[in-house]
């Protein structure tokens, strides 16, 4: 399917729906609309990097998971694993992919009480939604996965089903190019600018100096959302933090899938091709940065990832990096977890933010959300109100006790 770059400039100069951003979130809720018989409105896409270099959706890790302590996340994860397996049906495509998920599971390892009781409390809640997760002892996560070492450990959880690695590169594709070809726009151009009458806001400015009339505005800047809220006199407590990937492969490669493991120290890492795997973690000053700044910090792979990966997993003694890149979260400092949907006051200005690094899992039930609110006036599948912005203004967490 052969699609054009994008145009610099728009073809009008009103749209009812103005996206602000074109990576996998504001391309998931153009979609949704334009596939969407009762939405009849014009949707314009203003992405600033067409070239996707630098946004979140070109740095993930691109994993799913149910494993999460609040039932919608479930839910939302849940949603995501049956929509991309129903790609073809979903865009009305052939030649759209099934996309079904490398289900190794993620294994969290618990080195006290306190979080062994964590697991114990968010597994309740995950099978209560139908996730299969499973608690282990250390001696059952030895027997499954023997090339760990677990003198440390008091307990893991698994879950197998709809939970490891997927996609998320070829969904984002065929959202866009979905949601192109069926009359949305795109454009490549950076908005510099919103005018607010009141309540409303009432133009979108662009750096080539047209000002364009909206319906609604939706944010799905991704790390710079706080940028684009603060266009509209708007608070939002999401900042880009830089999150670090390698991929390695090891001179010992394991014998069976290596699960996606959360050491207690907060390092990741995870089978990624046959004999290649990936790792992750945050600096070790986990501050806001700059979203131009991609520096690696090479000692943290050295003096922080590596040796507790090698201790966790022996094999991986010898090992040679094959890439690796830093990319950003759009972190929300509140609760780590989406703000969505309308502002109290503003309505016609919708949020789309701060996925805290959940957001490429999320990214078809928050874009089927926002559709159907720019739609109905209302969430019809799935209700996501508590992901509003009134728990920011209150200062009132919508606590995510399972944030990677
Ligand atoms: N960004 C890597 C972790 C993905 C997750 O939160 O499941």
């Amino acid at each position: 399917m052969a699609t054009p770059g994008f145009a610099p400039r728009p073809t009008k100069t009103s749209y009812d729906v103005v996206i602000i951003g074109g990576a996998i979130m504001g391309s998931s809720t153009a979609w949704f609309l334009s596939d969407n018989p009762d939405f009849t409105g014009s949707v314009l896409v203003i992405e600033r990097d067409p070239s996707y270099s630098m946004c979140s959706t070109a740095h993930t890790n691109s994993c799913i998971r149910q494993q999460f302590s609040d039932p919608l996340n479930v839910r939302i994860s849940q949603f995501t694993a049956e929509f991309i397996r129903a790609l073809p049906d979903r865009m009305r495509d052939s030649r759209a992919p099934r996309l079904n998920v490398q289900n190794y599971g993620y294994l969290y390892l618990a080195d006290n009480d306190g979080f062994a009781e964590v697991l114990r409390e968010n597994a309740v809640i995950q099978r209560a939604e139908g996730a299969e997760t499973e608690l282990l002892t250390r001696d059952e996560i030895a027997e499954r996965y023997p090339f760990y070492q677990l003198d440390d450990i008091v307990l893991g959880s698994i879950n197998r089903k709809d939970e490891g690695y997927w996609d998320g590169g070829t969904l984002f594709e065929w959202f866009r190019r979905s949601a192109r070809d069926r009359g949305v726009e795109y454009v490549a151009n950076e908005v510099v600018g919103l005018t607010r009458a009141g309540n409303r806001i009432t133009g979108v400015t662009l750096a080539s100096g047209e000002t364009l009339a909206c319906g609604h505005v939706v944010n799905a800047s991704g790390p710079r959302a706080a940028r684009t809220a603060a266009m509209a006199g708007i608070p939002l407590p999401v900042e880009p933090r830089k999150r670090f990937t390698w991929v390695f492969t090891s001179e010992k490669p394991l014998d069976r899938e290596l699960p996606l493991t959360i050491d207690p120290s907060g390092v990741h890492v995870r089978q990624d091709g046959p004999t290649t795997y990936l790792a992750g973690c945050p600096p070790q000053d986990d501050h806001p940065v700059d979203p131009t700044d991609f520096t690696m910090h090479h000692n943290r792979w050295l003096d922080h990832a590596w040796p507790i990966i090698a201790t966790r997993i022996p094999a991986f003694d010898s090992l040679r990096i094959v890439t690796e890149w830093a990319g950003h979260y759009a972190y929300n400092t509140l609760d780590q977890n989406a703000i969505l949907g309308p502002h109290p006051e503003i309505t016609n200005f919708l949020f789309q933010n701060g996925f805290s690094g959940h957001g490429l899992q999320q990214s078809p039930a928050m874009g089927r959300g926002l559709a159907e609110w720019l739609t109905y006036g209302a969430y019809r599948s799935l209700d996501l109100t508590r992901y509003g912005y009134d728990r920011i203004a209150e200062n009132r967490p919508m606590l995510e006790k399972a944030v990677i």
